[in-house]
């Protein structure tokens, strides 16, 4: 594989989408960058997101959702990620499969280690390059996206507080796993500190990986 797979995780309202936008912004003159996301990025994922995050589709199955995630991530995976990579690209993924491992292994109690066995089915084991984890108490990032009028709320941020706090436990937990390729960020941070904290991340992952 050429390119560089980046993947973007963190609670709901941590920031990530807006710092990944930016850094794409900032670097297309550059680099070929490639900004997609989980679940969707292609047609037939992001019809599964639909229906995953339907704030009526309330009687879903933890287990069927765990699957319905590792089914887009399959699809999003070969048809879009890995052209992409085989070509040279820095793929720039808002979530991966540490949101399945958090969110349903460990926030629904499915298991982390459960969690990430059907998704190495999924994946067939690849993995991101290097993961930036943007760190954030549930409440603020709740208020944020409550500020925010152009995001639409869905089924999973509905849920309960007690939840959110699974999901940063889980998060921990799974950075803890796999540090070899996390990085924490305080995304409690004004978001110029949070961008430009990143950036040095990136421009160090880059030099790393393409510059030697
Ligand atoms: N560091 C920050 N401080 C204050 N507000 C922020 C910060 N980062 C992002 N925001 C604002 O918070 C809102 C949510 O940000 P964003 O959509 O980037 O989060 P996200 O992590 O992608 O959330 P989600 O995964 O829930 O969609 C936006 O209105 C954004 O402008
Ligand atoms: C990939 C993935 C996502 N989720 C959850 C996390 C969020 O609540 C939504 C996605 O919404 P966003 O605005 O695009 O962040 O889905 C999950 O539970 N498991 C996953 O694998």
């Amino acid at each position: 594989m050429n390119g560089l797979f980046i993947t973007f995780e963190g609670p709901e309202g941590a920031g990530k989408t807006t710092v990944i936008q930016r850094l794409a912004k900032d670097f297309s003159n550059e680099l070929n960058i490639l900004l997609t996301r989980e679940p969707g990025g292609i047609s037939i994922a992001e019809q599964i997101r639909a229906v995953i995050l339907d704030c009526d589709n309330t009687k879903m199955d933890a287990r069927t959702e765990a699957l319905l995630y590792a089914a887009a991530r399959r699809q999003h995976l070969v048809e879009k990620v890995l052209p992409a990579l085989e070509k040279g690209s820095i793929v720039l993924c808002d979530r991966f499969i540490d949101s399945s491992l958090a969110y349903q292994g460990y926030a629904r109690g499915l298991g982390i280690d459960e969690i990430l066995k059907i998704n190495e089915f999924a994946t067939q084991k690849h993995m991101p390059n290097l993961t930036i984890y943007f760190d954030v108490e549930p409440e603020e990032g709740l208020r944020r996206i409550a500020a925010n009028n152009n995001r639409e709320i869905n089924r999973l941020d509905e849920e309960t507080i007690d939840f959110h706090y699974k999901v940063r436990k889980g998060y921990h937990l799974v950075m803890e796993k796999f540090k070899n390729r996390c990085v924490l960020v305080d995304a409690s941070k004004d978001l110029e500190s949070v961008y430009e904290e990143v950036k040095a991340i990136f421009i160090q992952t880059i030099k790393e990986n393409f510059q030697k």
